[in-house]
């Protein structure tokens, strides 16, 4: 299998006056290798936000990777480039392996995962499987920036430890801003260097 390309230059990504939905006037920006969580009740329109950065869903404002404009990229191409891994993971192949280029057999051991994983059918794995191996599989596309949407969702808290720790590591090594919805408080304690909450149609800053 070819090896890991190099990490590409790390950058922010600027949302300025985002409307999607009920939400509006949506401004933050996502610093490199910096976890912002995003909180909010349910309905409040999280995933909707996440789908409209990953240029999923119209909406509203400019949405900026560094200095390049959302605009000035075909779809595909800007979400190689910003990375959404929804909560309900997408397989298109039978086998595992085959929606995996690169050698990832560190991400699997760090993620708790067997090694022989990449040789299973897809309709065997466990939600909790599929979760952490979507989350690999976004990773080993080395996108700039990454999009969680409750990622560890079907996880039991020692397997929910190790994703942590290793999509933090992720964010630091390869300086990608990381947007992560979240519903527990502790879990944001321990993951993000900021916090931001829907409250009404606009978002407030927590920490
Ligand atoms: N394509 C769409 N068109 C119209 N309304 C939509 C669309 N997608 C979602 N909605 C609605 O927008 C609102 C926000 O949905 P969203 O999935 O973003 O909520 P959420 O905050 O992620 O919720 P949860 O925490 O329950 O996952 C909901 O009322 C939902 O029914």
């Amino acid at each position: 299998m070819p090896a890991l390309p190099a990490p590409k230059a790390a950058t922010s990504l600027s949302l300025a006056a985002v409307a999607v939905g009920d939400l509006e006037d949506i401004s933050l920006t996502l610093a490199p290798g910096e976890i912002t969580c995003l909180s909010g009740p349910s309905g409040s329109g999280k995933s909707r936000l996440l789908r409209a950065i990953a240029d999923l869903e119209p909406h509203e404002g400019d949405i900026r990777l560094g200095d390049q404009s959302q605009e000035s990229l075909t779809g595909h191409d800007w979400r190689r480039a910003v990375m959404l891994v929804p909560a309900e993971s997408q397989w298109w192949a039978e086998d595992v392996g085959a929606h995996f280029d690169l050698d990832c057999q560190a991400g699997l051991e760090a993620l708790g995962l067997s090694s022989d994983t990449l040789g299973w059918q897809v309709a065997r794995l466990s939600s909790g499987e599929k979760q952490r191996l979507a989350l690999l599989r976004a990773l080993s596309c080395r996108p700039r920036v990454l999009l969680l949407d409750e990622p560890t969702a079907n996880l039991d808290h020692a397997t929910t430890l190790r994703c942590e720790a290793w999509l933090g590591a992720q964010a630091r090594q390869y300086g990608m801003p990381v947007l992560w919805v979240a519903h527990d408080p502790e879990q944001i304690k321990r993951v993000a260097q900021h916090h931001v909450r829907i409250a009404g149609r606009r978002l407030e800053t927590s920490i």
